[in-house]
């Protein structure tokens, strides 16, 4: 079989450890040559990147291993690129959360004003790596995982229509595994059916693999539950907060009780909720939980294997999310047709929507990349939600590739998580304040 070369860009992320020890589990399915962490920020990507010679020297002699935050080094000779990057990192992301709380209004990672200025910081660098990997390795493949997704999917659509740049996001994955427990099965033995934007969609089938539609009986439980199961399916997620975000799905079924809700629908159909009841502490959101939790845990388990010499005994766990990126890769490497749940341009998947909006729908996946799956017509309450969300993404970008000012405001006048263009302006002058060193000038 052949082996591949991969580059993990956002080598120093908290997500690259679980990722390169799940790359370790299917080397029988995806077998590496030569794996290269790349950052631009050194200190942080050594301290991953130490350990993680350590891991592979033990585990996986052969595969050559490198890091370095040097482009041209990182990206010659590689067939995949998995980019997970954070503009701003999680200081950044922290304002992006904070400064609407401080004006009453979701303060999210992805979802309203901070996943739209997350948005603006984030495009310029997706763009800059996609310029550099096409300049190394003109046949690459990158696999973006960076957000705040539906944003950065927009832009590359715009920006660069023609290059080999597959944005995902693992929420819809995330989610069937859990489906999958509750009726007893594991994600491979379903098939769905899914409409939407990123962070913004409806299953409307859920059947296995002789056809039996599972919708009724997970829809029964989701509306006692939500997406919450016994078993702990993630080891990552399991924080309070995410709790929160998976019960909250029985009251988004409630809205819409034909379809199981993606739970980040909760943002735009109970921001209220969000900010007053489910206790949004505007001095302690999920970058602190994430900085306190995740991220110590992972730099500590780093710290830990570098000292000992060895990582026996403080492994680095699996990122069960990262499954989705090798089976992904392997659609594209392989041909092997696989359903996934892709972020893609419309064109007619989901028919009385507009063609070259960016929707998240199931493809057939191969070495040509996504084919879109048609969804066919979706009702009315959801079209219009989503047409006001998508127009949220594109003003956002286009505010972004003109300078507008204008545009931008009239972008979060439009977020169904922002009350009024007076709030909407307090709060984009906040966030321009924080932005100074990462957004266009903006007039
Ligand atoms: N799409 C999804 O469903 C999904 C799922 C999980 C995580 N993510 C995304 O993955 C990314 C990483 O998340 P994290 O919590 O581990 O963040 P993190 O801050 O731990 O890691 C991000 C890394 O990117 C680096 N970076 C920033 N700009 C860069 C650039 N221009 N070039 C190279 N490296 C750069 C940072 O130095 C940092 O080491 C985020 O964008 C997050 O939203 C997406
Ligand atoms: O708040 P964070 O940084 O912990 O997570 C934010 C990411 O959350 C989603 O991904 C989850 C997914 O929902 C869950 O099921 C599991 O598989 O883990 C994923 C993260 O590894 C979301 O899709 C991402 O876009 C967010 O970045
Ligand atoms: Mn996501």
């Amino acid at each position: 079989m052949k082996k591949f070369s991969i580059v993990i860009a956002g080598g120093g992320s908290t997500y690259t450890p679980g990722i390169v020890m799940m790359l370790l589990d299917n080397l029988d399915r995806f077998p590496i040559k030569t794996l290269k962490l790349y950052d631009n920020d050194e200190e942080r990507q050594a301290a991953l990147g130490k350990a993680l010679d350590i891991v592979l020297k033990e585990k996986a002699p052969d595969i050559e291993f490198s890091y370095t935050t040097d482009p041209e080094e990182a990206f010659t000779n590689v067939d995949f690129c998995f980019a997970h990057i954070r503009t701003g990192k999680y200081k950044m992301r922290e304002l992006d959360e904070k400064i609407p709380l401080k004006h009453g209004v979701v303060g999210q990672e992805t979802c309203g004003p901070g996943g739209i200025a997350y948005g603006l910081r984030s495009i310029g660098d997706i763009i800059e790596l996609i310029d550099i990997m096409e300049k190394y390795s003109p046949d690459c493949w990158m696999l973006n995982y960076s957000n705040p997704a539906a944003i950065v999917a927009e832009a590359c659509r715009i920006l660069r229509p023609n290059s080999r740049v597959l944005n995902i996001c693992d929420m819809p994955v995330g989610t069937l595994r859990r489906m999958s427990q509750i009726i007893g099965k594991t994600p491979e033995d379903l098939d769905v059916r899914y409409f939407g934007l990123n962070h913004f969609g409806w299953w409307t089938s859920v059947k296995d693999k002789e056809g039996h539609e599972y919708l009724p009986e997970i829809r029964d439980y989701v509306s006692k539950h939500g997406y919450l199961t016994q078993i702990e399916v993630d080891t990552q997620h399991m924080d309070q907060s995410w709790q929160e975000t998976h019960k909250k799905a029985k009251d988004l079924l409630a809205v819409e009780p034909r379809f199981l809700p993606n739970t980040y629908l909760k943002y735009y159909l109970y921001p209220d909720y969000v900010v007053k009841v489910e206790g949004s502490d505007p001095d302690y959101t999920r970058a602190n939980e994430v900085m306190d939790g995740r991220e110590k845990e992972v730099f500590s388990a780093a710290k830990t294997i570098v000292e000992k010499g060895t990582s026996e005994g403080s492994e680095f766990s699996i990122g069960s999310h990262a499954t989705f990126i090798v089976d992904l890769a392997r659609a594209i490497a392989f041909n092997t047709h696989e359903r996934m749940v892709m972020i893609v341009e419309n064109n007619g998947a989901i028919a009385n929507f507009d063609d070259n909006a960016v929707v998240e729908v199931p493809c057939i996946v191969s070495s040509d990349g996504p084919e879109p799956l048609s969804q066919g017509n979706i009702p009315e309450f959801e079209r219009a939600l989503m047409y006001q969300q998508v127009t949220v993404e594109k003003l956002a970008v286009q505010a972004y590739i003109e300078g507008s000012y204008q545009k931008l405001w009239q972008a979060l006048i439009l977020s169904k998580t922002i009350p009024s263009a007076k709030v909407a302006k307090e709060i984009l002058d906040d966030l321009i304040e924080a932005n100074k060193e990462y957004w266009p000038e903006l007039t």
